[in-house]
């Protein structure tokens, strides 16, 4: 029964609403409105109760002056009968009414939208995180856009909810607590209105105090934590350089004046708590001094000065209670705002309206015109022009630097061209649904990272319907089935079933990127693009692989690229890329001959890799000797 009381609360709100993943508002109170829109009338019939269970409190206290009174006054004889109906009403009151308000006013309060409602925050504000462009992501830390997202959601809860509720119940209270002073005693009605009038300005004094020193804090526990997670992550090059004494000291410095953000702060709390504590004790004794005073002149009842002292009592703890839960909304805000600044950033990369699927008939690939700088004005890619013909097999040469990966990842639309444009099969990508062009492109990169989820998930992610068979088969031709049936972890499943830890790191390098090339030989795609895909592997493994990755290239566009230029020499075609222009092109032999750019970086690779150093002397000294 409880359990079904409990589900159908729970079932009010929905956690996961059908909206589309729009850019919310970017001021915070438009933010917390355009997120509330999907709960709001539980929020204020959360309120209604609240007001509703604070005038049930007045008329009880309203009728324990009475009681007291009646004690005072009232010969006993024929109470009962006098008095059943009033008494029989303030019984239904305590034992029926106030416990189905308090009930009802919990069960929407923490069934219905404790988890539901900032839920809802979190699905809305994730779905649209995840169609934020790249860099995005490269210029804020993963950690934090999360942490941002999950206390923004809380926050803007805690704000609400407070608000609504807390303050509901609050002002019902303090106004029925002077209106029922007045009908007893006006007389005893002035210390309370002088008491609430100077509470008022005491939070006006501190509340905006303690909210500077929560902000400083906030900073300096970031910093703190940063630092010491930074110390962490980096332990190996800690251990390397013996540099344990130095962390000591970089974290402990932050950890101070984390600390000299705390003594200011627990300074406030002790003055906020003296004052208060003076303000409740001058309101008990103004009222009872005035109350014995009135009652000694005949003009105050018994029962005006127990529901005097009463109402001083139980505003004494709810002075406290609520003077942190203001002190708490503002810390909330905070949160709120700090989320709603990072959510309601535009995405940079958008699809057009009615943005078509792209369809890959041939494999054709131009890029007219282009030109790109990371929204810099100047450098990286200008005005480059490059046609790739169906199934065409180019290998992208050039110094670290030239701007292959840029020009890959604008393939991609990893980022929107500033200039120009990029056309397949004759369509501009600009004006293709993103999705559907990923789709038709399979990708291996340089630095793979693996999601924290099982091998088989892994492989799969490329073609979720792919059957066990296929993707035996991709791990296979990509020579991986042999190290992935020797995994395990330690939660003890093995093999395609082995989860591969954060960012694949329980892998090694070499195996990561086997993983990833299982994955697009599973995908099939019709353009592939290599960029350093077999940057990892041993010659050995690498020799081992080259069948497959020839099968796999058969038949589809190709963009390779290699800094071990050995390893794209057999391509199609070599472009080859320089401060974001391509300076020559041709087959392997032929830029040989041209005797160019080329011909120097091959000259230089003494068997291996075009190195940092060869493109720094190479830019020292403009043209290269040979
Ligand atoms: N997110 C970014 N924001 C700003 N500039 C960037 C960004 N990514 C790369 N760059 C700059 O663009 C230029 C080209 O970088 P890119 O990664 O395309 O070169 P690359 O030829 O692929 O180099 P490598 O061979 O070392 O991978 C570099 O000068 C780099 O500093």
């Amino acid at each position: 029964m409880f359990n079904s009381l409990f589900g159908w609360f729970e079932r009010l709100a929905e956690p996961f609403p059908k909206m589309p993943a729009e850019r919310p508002p970017k001021g915070l109170f438009a933010f917390i409105w355009h997120h509330t829109k999907p709960v709001w009338p539980l929020v204020l019939l959360g309120g209604i109760l609240a007001a509703a269970i604070s005038v049930a409190q007045i008329v009880i206290f309203s009728f324990m002056g009475d009681v007291v009174d009646w004690l005072a006054g009232r010969p006993p004889e024929n109470f009962f009968q006098d008095e059943f109906w009033t008494l029989a009403g303030m019984g239904a009151l305590i034992m029926i009414v106030m416990p189905i308000l308090g009930i009802l006013h919990d069960l929407l309060l923490f069934q219905t939208l404790a988890g539901n409602y900032p839920m809802i925050i979190r699905w809305q504000g994730h779905k649209y995180l995840l169609r934020q462009s790249v860099s995005f992501f490269s210029d804020e830390f993963a950690g934090r856009v999360a942490t941002k997202l999950m206390q923004g959601a809380l926050g803007t809860r805690e704000v609400v909810m407070k608000t609504v509720d807390v303050f509901a119940y609050v002002a019902v209270y303090f106004v029925g607590a002077v209106a029922l002073m007045a009908t007893f005693d006006p007389v005893l009605m002035a210390p309370f209105l002088v008491w609430i009038g100077l509470y008022f300005s005491a939070m006006a004094f501190f509340l905006p105090r303690l909210r500077k020193t929560s902000e400083v804090q906030a900073n300096a526990r970031s910093e703190m934590t940063g630092r010491v997670v930074d110390s962490y992550t980096n332990i190996a090059t800690i251990k390397l350089f013996a540099h344990a004494g130095r962390e000591e000291r970089y974290a402990r410095d932050a950890m101070e004046r984390f600390l000299h953000s705390v003594f200011p702060q627990m300074r406030l709390v002790t003055l906020l708590n003296t004052t208060l504590g003076f303000l409740n004790a001058s309101l008990l004794f103004s009222v009872a001094a005035l109350g014995l005073w009135s009652w000694s002149l005949g003009t105050a009842t018994v029962g005006a000065l127990a529901v005097g002292l009463g109402l001083v009592m139980r505003l004494e703890g709810m002075s406290h209670w609520v003077m942190w839960e203001l002190a708490g909304l503002f810390e909330n805000l905070g949160m709120a705002e700090d989320a709603a600044q990072m959510l309601a950033k535009p995405q940079e990369v958008k699809d057009k309206p009615n943005a078509k699927p792209l369809s890959v008939t041939a494999g054709a690939i131009h890029f007219d015109d282009v030109s790109f700088h990371y929204g810099k004005g100047e450098g990286v890619i200008g005005h480059l022009d490059l046609d790739i013909k169906p199934g065409e097999k180019i290998g992208l040469v050039g110094r670290s630097g030239a701007g292959k990966s840029t020009l890959v990842n604008l393939l991609l639309r990893f980022h929107d061209v500033e200039d120009g444009s990029i056309r397949i099969d004759g369509t501009d990508i600009a004006k293709v649904d993103q999705e559907s062009l990923r789709a038709h492109i399979g990708v291996v990169t340089q630095d793979t990272a693996l999601l924290h989820r099982s091998v088989q998930d892994n492989i799969q992610y490329s073609r979720p319907d792919a059957a066990m068979a296929e993707i035996e088969r991709a791990a296979r031709q990509a020579k991986a089935i042999d190290f992935i049936n020797d995994l395990s972890d330690p939660t003890g499943r093995t093999g395609f079933e082995a989860h591969v830890g954060e960012r694949g790191v329980k892998l090694s390098g070499g195996q990561r990127q086997r993983i990833a090339i299982a994955r697009v030989m599973l995908k099939d795609a019709p353009i592939l693009v290599l960029d350093e895909a077999t940057s990892a592997l041993d010659s050995e493994v690498e020799a081992a692989i080259q069948d497959s990755l020839d099968q796999l290239m058969e038949g589809k566009t190709v963009i390779a690229i290699a800094h071990r230029l050995s390893t794209i020499s057999q391509m199609d075609r070599l472009v080859v890329m320089d401060h974001g222009a391509i300076v020559e092109q041709g087959a392997h032999d032929e830029l040989i001959a041209n005797n160019g750019l080329y011909a120097r970086l091959w000259a230089r690779q003494s068997g291996g890799f075009l190195t940092l150093d060869d493109a720094t002397s190479e830019n020292a000294h403009g043209v290269a000797a040979q």
